[in-house]
């Protein structure tokens, strides 16, 4: 399989945990611009393939290619100056601090002001507008000064989207983004996702299949650690491993 343009391209990927076989052979690519849904019931190993891509774990065997350069060996800050960004299924905000003031930490987190005391370049006017379009492309920019503690969860969620936007990434990794979420929420975020520029390449992993169907172009299907079903979301839905995969729950 040769795609020499892809944003990203895994070639024959394994995961084992000791005897545990978690990923076992994943081929995949994802084009620029794709919005890409990884599909698969409970423990098929989505979170898993997550975290290899991003290099929070390393693979037992196979490769992960960034627009053709070979990320496999490179820790997770360096796939992220990279371009890979991501969202996690628990939150992992500063809570004591204010809602721009996470997204300022993201934003210096690939830049060489991050060394100089965050007190002094936290009130700089440019860094703050910045952090404040960012804010306002997930409808957070009113709450800017608040503290995290004090937003609610669906704010959290979207302030985690907003800190993974900050880094500029190529592709962004989405762990369910709606997973918890108000009904009104989940329309907030569906529409902020839906309005992304095309040249950010979306892999999201979703169970809420209203949206998740409604956004994805591709899916993969992911089953005991192997695709099962690769293509547009009209073949993986009329596909009957589909629907095995699901009842076999
Ligand atoms: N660090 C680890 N050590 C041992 N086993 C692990 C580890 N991480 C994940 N696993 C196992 O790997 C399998 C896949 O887990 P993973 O979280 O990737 O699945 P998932 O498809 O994301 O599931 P869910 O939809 O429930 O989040 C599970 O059996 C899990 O227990």
């Amino acid at each position: 399989m040769t795609s020499p343009n892809a944003t990203l391209r895994i070639d024959d990927l394994h995961k084992s945990f000791g005897g545990l076989h978690v990923i076992q052979g994943v081929n995949f690519t994802v084009a620029p611009g794709e919005r890409r849904l990884l599909l698969g019931p409970n423990g098929a190993g989505k979170t898993t393939l997550f975290n290899l891509i991003a290099g929070d774990l390393k693979p037992t065997a196979g490769q992960i290619r960034l627009a053709d350069e070979d990320v496999s060996d490179l820790p997770t800050f360096r796939r992220a100056a990279r371009g890979i960004g991501r969202t996690f299924q628990i939150l992992t905000l500063f809570s004591r601090e204010s809602v721009i003031g996470n997204v300022i930490m993201a934003l210096l987190g690939g830049r060489p002001q991050r060394w100089k005391p965050y007190g002094a370049v936290a009130k700089d006017p440019a860094l703050r507008r910045e952090a404040l379009d960012v804010l306002a492309r997930v409808r957070l920019d009113t709450l800017a000064d608040r503290p995290v503690a004090e937003t609610s969860y669906g704010e959290k969620r979207r302030l985690e989207i907003a800190m993974a936007l900050a880094q500029a990434p190529r592709i962004l990794l989405l762990d369910e983004p709606l997973a918890g979420l108000s009904k009104e929420e989940r329309g907030t975020v569906s529409a902020l996702l839906a309005e992304l520029p095309r040249d950010l390449t979306i892999l999201m992993i979703e169970h809420d299949m209203d949206v998740a169907l409604a956004f994805a172009e591709k899916i993969a299907l992911l089953h005991h650690g192997r695709l099962i079903v690769d293509g547009t979301r009209e073949e993986v839905i009329a596909d009957p491993r589909t629907r095995e995969a699901y009842l076999a729950q």
